[in-house]
């Protein structure tokens, strides 16, 4: 973190801006294509990029088969490395370039490492092919066969080997491995010990002739690497200008980080090319700490990894405030329709499956749930359902109740029926006004007597009628009861704890986000397997406004809920945002601001998941983002975590994670929201002044 940056820088945050670039190419004109790639890295580094990388041999061009044996060929690439040397001493910006190199009598196939005027480093190519239509081995010679560890050229003498990392202590995380084409196509890559010793950007200087089919396999390659090393994979492939004698030539650049795609080029495009990416280094080692068997690799190799050399680059962090990178405002809910429907399908499965596994071994034909109207007991609802479908169990089996309090709606009340009737679960009423009334009095609370006091008591006391029902209902019916609350709901405590809706004797909904049920529920319309008047039900639902339905209304206010949910804790939009960040990755709450910012602070660009209601397609400014997340962490990490501790069973949904303290997320119910309070409102304080 670069604490002196402004918040809106993104160096501040972790990230920092990496460019693979494919230039145009003349076979044997090292003068010219040391002119282009001056061209291009400069332009690079005027976007704030501080790596650039270029394609395999670039400086004399991939394909000159037995021309790299010409001495005027050589001396004129070794005098362009010395002038894009030269050149590198205004830019800000790590070059790598590909140049064939004469040393200890042989030709090498090498990647150059330019910073600040100064040749830094050489890497000769480990794995030469010399297979079908690659000749490698003619012309060079491998990393392996190097007697020496340092290489002299244009009067200078510098490290040389397959084992250099560079690193800019400026710019913390940043540790970049170079590696040449056919190196990625081995089984054990050398960027692979590279990622073990420590290097998070993995980059590869290519000359890939393309055919059929290999653009696709180049990129799982590439991803793979990425996400099999946690790092950073860049990939520059030669193009334009390469000799089309026998091969062709599409200019195929990536730019990977742990699985992901960021960024790619345009393939046989006519044009110069730079792609760019923000790629986020903080995420890579807090994936690598949080992964212990990448330790344990580290561990097998150790003495390998020692052996590696470091070196230090006088790299500054420029100030850069235009993210490059998509943001996604959902983390939980894709925008492609396509994976929308893929992951909806597995979420679906996934709870249904966990019910099925818990009937049969709990020896139950019977499930208890209660039924509001509201987003979450519908989809556990359907869930449960679905379990007795595919248990050949009938769905009357289903002891569906919806029990109206003080403060239930009709239009909630109305489609809980509706939906149980249109389901042909056993649906029930059970007012629950009677033996709330009771407990208040009980109590001594002035609600007992009809005073209009609408406190938490009062709240709980609702809440907990209806667990005490279900729960006796479960033991009358030899039945397990269903539990309704969603991811967001436990993330922020919203849940009334114990003998209340925290508790169930199976979970459907615990790892399901707030933001997803929705999606999930559009998806079983969309199915169509529940029929017409379900889904007319369903579309009611969702059109719903979201509230837990414990206070009273007024008398004016139109049969229109008194607390809505969102007013009280925040959006769910923002709060499963904020979940997503801090619990996934472990983000401080300066970088989830920054990162919420981008996503949610100008709504004019980028795409919304179909079918989202217009009015939560909405934007938010930073005072607002700012304001939430404090609610967010204050309640997640100061009040919150010993109702997850006690939290009941269900099944973990999404690889963003659940909060169960037998999986993913293991707290202590005593700890202090201070650091993150504190940090938070430092970062208040700053925009404030700003
Ligand atoms: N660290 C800790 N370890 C053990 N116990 C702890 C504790 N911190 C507080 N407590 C105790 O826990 C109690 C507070 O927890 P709890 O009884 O749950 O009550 P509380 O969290 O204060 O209230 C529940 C809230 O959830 C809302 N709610 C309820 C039900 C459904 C929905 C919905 O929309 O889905 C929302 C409701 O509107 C209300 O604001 C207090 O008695 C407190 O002393
Ligand atoms: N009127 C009601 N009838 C039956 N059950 C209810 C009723 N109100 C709440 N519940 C039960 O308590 C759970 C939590 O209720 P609440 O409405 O407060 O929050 P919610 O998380 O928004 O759930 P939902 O979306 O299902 O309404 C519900 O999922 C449901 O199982
Ligand atoms: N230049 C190379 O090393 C090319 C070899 C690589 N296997 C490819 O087909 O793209």
């Amino acid at each position: 973190m670069n604490h002196t940056h402004p918040f809106q820088s993104i160096y501040r945050h972790g990230f920092a801006r990496l460019a693979v670039a494919i230039p145009a190419v003349r076979i044997a004109e090292p003068a010219f294509n040391a002119e282009r790639t001056i061209a291009l890295a400069r332009r690079a580094a005027a976007a704030g990029a501080v790596l650039v990388l270029f394609p395999e041999l670039g400086i004399s061009a991939y394909s000159n088969d037995d021309l790299f044996q010409q001495t005027a060929l050589l001396d004129a690439v070794e005098q362009a490395v010395a002038e894009i040397a030269a050149a590198s001493s205004e830019l800000n910006a790590l070059l790598l370039i590909g140049a064939p190199l004469r040393h200890e009598g042989r030709l090498f196939n090498c990647a150059i490492a330019l910073c600040n005027g100064h040749i830094v480093g050489v890497t000769p190519k480990s794995y030469l092919p010399n297979y079908r239509e690659f000749y490698e081995k003619r012309h060079f010679a491998a990393a392996r066969d190097a007697i020496n560890d340092t290489i002299r050229i244009a009067g200078q003498t510098v490290p040389f080997g397959a084992d250099l990392i560079y690193e800019a202590p400026a710019i913390p995380g940043l540790a970049v491995h170079v590696e040449i084409c056919e190196d990625l196509w081995t089984p054990l890559p050398p960027s692979t010990f590279a990622a073990l010793a420590g290097a998070t950007v993995l980059c590869n200087l290519s000359a890939s002739n393309i055919t059929i089919g290999k653009a696709d396999y180049r990129r799982a390659l590439c991803m793979g690497q990425s996400a099999r090393t946690i790092a950073a994979y860049l990939y520059s492939a030669a193009g334009l200008g390469e000799s089309t004698t026998d091969l062709a030539w599409d200019g195929h650049a990536l730019i990977c980080e742990n699985g992901d795609l960021l960024a790619e080029s345009q393939r046989f495009c006519d044009e110069e090319q730079i792609i760019v990416a923000d790629v986020d280094l903080e995420r890579l080692q807090q994936d690598r700490m949080r992964q212990t068997s990448f330790s344990d690799s580290i561990g097998d190799y150790r003495e390998r990894l020692r052996a590696m050399r470091t070196i230090a680059l006088p790299l500054t962090a420029p100030i850069v405030t235009d993210l490059r990178r998509d943001v996604a405002r959902f983390p939980y809910v894709p925008n492609d329709p396509a994976t929308r429907d893929e992951r909806c399908y597995e979420a679906y499965n996934i709870q249904v499956h966990g019910l099925i596994q818990r009937m049969r071994s709990a020896k139950v034909e019977k499930v208890v749930i209660g039924v509001s109207g509201g987003l979450d007991s519908t989809q556990a609802l359907i869930v449960a359902a679905r379990a007795m479908d595919r248990l050949g169990l009938p769905r009357r089996n289903v002891l569906a109740y919806t029990m109206p309090g003080f403060a239930t709606s009709s239009q909630t009340r109305t489609n809980a029926h509706a939906l149980m009737a249109a389901l042909g679960v056993s649906a029930h009423e059970i007012d629950i006004r009677p033996s709330a009334l009771q407990m208040l009095r009980d109590l001594g609370h002035p609600a007992g007597e009809g005073a209009p006091v609408y406190d938490v008591t009062f709240e709980n006391v609702q809440a907990g009628e209806r667990t005490s029902h279900l729960f006796r209902l479960a033991n009358y019916h030899n039945a397990i009861v269903v539990g309704t609350g969603d991811l967001s709901e436990l993330a922020l405590g919203w849940c009334t704890y114990g003998v209340g809706d925290q508790m169930a004797h199976y979970n459907v909904n615990a790892s399901v986000p707030k933001t997803l049920i929705q999606h999930l529920i559009r998806y079983v319309i969309r199915s169509g397997e529940l029929g017409e008047e379900a889904n007319r039900v369903l579309a009611d639902i969702l059109a719903t406004e979201i509230s837990p339905e414990l206070v009273p209304a007024t008398a004016n206010s139109d049969d229109k809920p008194a607390q809505r949910t969102e007013e009280i804790i925040g959006p769910y939009a923002l709060q499963d945002f904020n979940l997503y960040y801090i619990t996934r990755y472990g983000f401080r709450p300066s970088k989830v601001a920054f990162l919420a910012m981008h996503a949610w602070g100008d709504t004019s660009a980028g795409a919304w998941p179909e079918g989202l209601p217009a009015a939560d397609r909405r934007a938010y400014d930073l005072p607002t983002i700012l304001h939430w997340l404090r609610v967010f962490l204050y309640r997640f990490f100061q009040i919150s975590q010993f109702k997850r501790s006690a939290m009941p069973n269900g099944p973990k949904v999404g690889s963003g994670g659940a909060l169960s303290p037998r999986g993913d997320w293991r707290a202590p119910s005593d700890a202090s929201a201070a650091v993150w309070l504190a940090e938070i409102d430092r970062l208040i304080a700053e925009v404030d002044v700003g």
